[in-house]
């Protein structure tokens, strides 16, 4: 369990996190999700104890980050999506954090056939490539066979397999009961991935609910193309129902079903081309969620600061 509360965070007159509370539950995979510089990193680093909270407060299982004597059996964390530059082996480097944590030597190669390194660890860190060095992420992470895991854009680096594979990985992870706590500003991922979402933007909580709830939140709606549009919608016409045209011969259809619109259609005989439901996906929920708090727009010019 990762319990927020009001927790704040500012550098100089930047505020990166802006009074967050949220609760991280066991058994479930939560995504942490906002546009870039949403302030994602910063509550992690400050849940992690690498950065001090200018007000409020981060708990791992009750207690704060420095209050445990072997963190890595109690939360484990991938934070930086760069790769390790090392001379040392990918067991060299997770021996010695094993023995710094008195975990069994056993473990190390456990974490390694986990994430599928057994085969190049002997080889020097320094030259894994990116996909490679967040999965000796991810086992150091798991190293401590921890109950709650971080993990900051795990997909960072990884090709389709590894993709499918950290996905499967979590979920398993979150079945055993662990708390499963992953950022990623790819909201088709985290749809794959996380039954929970907590959605960010400019530091402040904009959503804390499932994925299903989160999709659903905007109703779905109906798309119609017909040679006969214009009869089509006067016969719809009703309370809570919107009919719109976005172009000639289609209607989008709000607040009503795509079996209403048919029997409608076939009632007053109007010629369908085309009857479909439509659902919002992830994405167009969170981009209108987040509208107004991203930090930088696509400008017909190019990338302009807001
Ligand atoms: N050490 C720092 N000093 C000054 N400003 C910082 C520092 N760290 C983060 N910020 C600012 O705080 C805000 C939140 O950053 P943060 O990295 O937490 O966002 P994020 O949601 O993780 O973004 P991204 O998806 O781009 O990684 C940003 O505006 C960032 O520029």
């Amino acid at each position: 369990m990762i319990e927020i509360e009001h927790l704040t965070k500012r550098y100089g007159k930047k505020t990166a996190v802006n009074d967050l509370t949220f609760t991280v539950k066991p058994g479930a995979v939560t995504g942490f999700l906002g546009p870039n510089g949403a302030g994602k990193s910063t509550t992690m680093r400050t849940i992690m104890g690498l950065d001090a909270p200018t007000a409020g407060i981060a708990r791992v299982n009750g207690k704060h980050y420095s209050d445990f004597r072997a963190p890595l059996t109690e939360v484990g964390a991938l934070l930086e999506a760069k790769s390790v530059h090392s001379g040392r082996s990918a067991y060299k480097h997770l021996l010695a954090l094993a023995h710094t944590h008195g975990i069994p030597k056993r473990r190390v190669r456990e974490v390694l056939d986990t994430v599928g390194l057994t085969e190049v660890a002997g080889k020097r860190v320094g030259g894994f490539s990116l996909g490679m060095g967040q999965r000796l992420g991810i086992a150091v992470a798991l190293l401590g066979d921890p109950a709650v895991l971080i993990l900051d854009e795990p997909v960072n680096g990884l090709d389709p397999d590894g993709v499918r594979w950290i996905r499967e990985l979590l979920k398993g992870l979150a079945a055993e009961g662990r708390t499963v706590f992953l950022s990623s500003h790819l909201m088709s991922e985290l749809a794959q991935t996380a039954e929970h979402l907590i959605v960010i933007g400019q530091g402040k909580l904009l959503a804390d609910t499932t994925v299903d709830a989160f999709v659903n939140s905007r109703g779905a709606s109906v798309r119609v193309v017909s040679p006969e549009s214009a009869k089509l919608a006067e016969t719809l016409q009703g309370p809570g129902i919107t009919v719109t045209s976005p172009e000639s011969g289609v209607l989008l259809i709000e607040g009503t079903e795509a079996a209403v619109v048919g029997e409608a259609a076939a009632a007053h005989g109007v010629v369908l081309h085309e009857l479909r439901a439509e659902h919002a996906s992830l994405e167009d929920v969170f981009m209108e969620i987040t509208a107004g708090t991203v930090e930088y727009h696509q400008s017909q010019e190019g990338v302009a600061a807001k």
